[in-house]
């Protein structure tokens, strides 16, 4: 039987390095979590058990937290110091021709104290996780941003009526819902070099703007409307791909107890949910469609 080994990937996941710029006042922190991904000639590994290229996995976890001091700059924004792991393991290593750096950010809020901001302490925040992925081959590089675990909820100005109906259908139509979704999100970048951070806060203000103002007739709609700001704000975008669970609330019936539920009580279910993805493309970077591709393509299984 004729078999051949396709597409792999290797490295060390998952790597929590949290980098402390205690040289500056008030002291600075990013906390990561970053996960390596390694292709390239491999092939001898996989067939025989030769490891001679092999660049170990833990080698390339002590690479992220050596690079966490030795490129401290970098290391300040997660794209950055995902640009700066990936054309390291891609340059400086003979048998490596693909290099892919997840990273999650979890931010931390500075703490105050006596009513001023305290120069060294933080609590981390629940708003959201940022992210980015870093991908290069030796001459392509993807960068994408993103965020997940935003969860965002609007209490009116969501309406769901007119769909398709069959013999199925038991959804009454509503005129009136509230809409709450969890983002994950993440968009390309076609500039790879700039003010990560700015872009990125720019991206969920957008964002989160368009949630807020927009009257919504379907999640899908909003989606849209969302990727269809942020890419008008920011031209520089190529694309943005979203995930949008809808975090269905279903009015409580208190019918029972003999009272009215005009809209104030809801069960919050975690599941089954409707699941509501799409990508919206800037179109002055349309001929860029497979080179995206290779951005996002999450490999095997992330
Ligand atoms: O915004 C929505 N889009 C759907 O496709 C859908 N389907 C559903 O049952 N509820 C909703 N809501």
């Amino acid at each position: 039987m004729a078999v051949s080994l396709g597409h792999n990937q290797y490295g060390k996941a998952e790597t929590r390095v949290v980098r402390v710029y205690r040289d500056s006042d008030p002291h600075e922190i990013v906390d990561y979590n970053v996960s390596v991904a390694l292709s390239g000639d491999f092939e001898d590994i996989h067939h025989t058990g030769d490891n001679a290229n092999c660049l170990t996995t833990d080698a390339t976890k002590n690479t992220v937290n050596a690079f966490a001091k030795e490129h401290g700059e970098a290391a300040r924004q997660p794209e950055s110091f995902g640009i700066a792991l990936a054309k390291h393991f891609v340059d400086d290593t003979a048998p490596v021709s693909r290099a892919r750096i997840k990273i999650e950010m979890y931010p931390w809020n500075r703490l105050q104290h006596d009513g001023t901001p305290h120069p060294h302490a933080f609590a981390r925040s629940g708003e959201f996780v940022r992210t980015a992925t870093v991908t290069y081959d030796g001459e392509n590089l993807y960068v994408v941003s993103g965020v997940k675990d935003y969860t965002v909820l609007k209490t009116t100005d969501s309406e769901f009526h007119g769909f398709l109906t069959d013999r199925y259908t038991t959804l009454q139509p509503t005129t009136d819902r509230v809409m709450a979704t969890s983002v994950t999100g993440q968009w390309l970048h076609t500039d790879t070099e700039q003010d990560w951070s700015k872009s990125f806060d720019q991206v969920v203000a957008t964002m989160s703007s368009v949630f807020a103002g927009h009257h919504s007739l379907a999640l899908q709609q909003t989606m849209y409307a969302m990727g269809e700001a942020i890419i008008t704000e920011q031209p520089e975008i190529g694309e943005v791909r979203f995930s949008l669970p809808n975090k269905h609330h279903f009015v409580v019936d208190l019918s029972p107890f003999g009272l009215e539920n005009d809209n104030e009580v809801f069960y919050a279910a975690d599941r089954a949910y409707g699941l509501i993805e799409g990508t919206i493309r800037n179109d002055a970077f349309l001929d860029r469609a497979p080179a995206a591709g290779a951005a996002f393509d999450p490999g095997q299984g992330w």
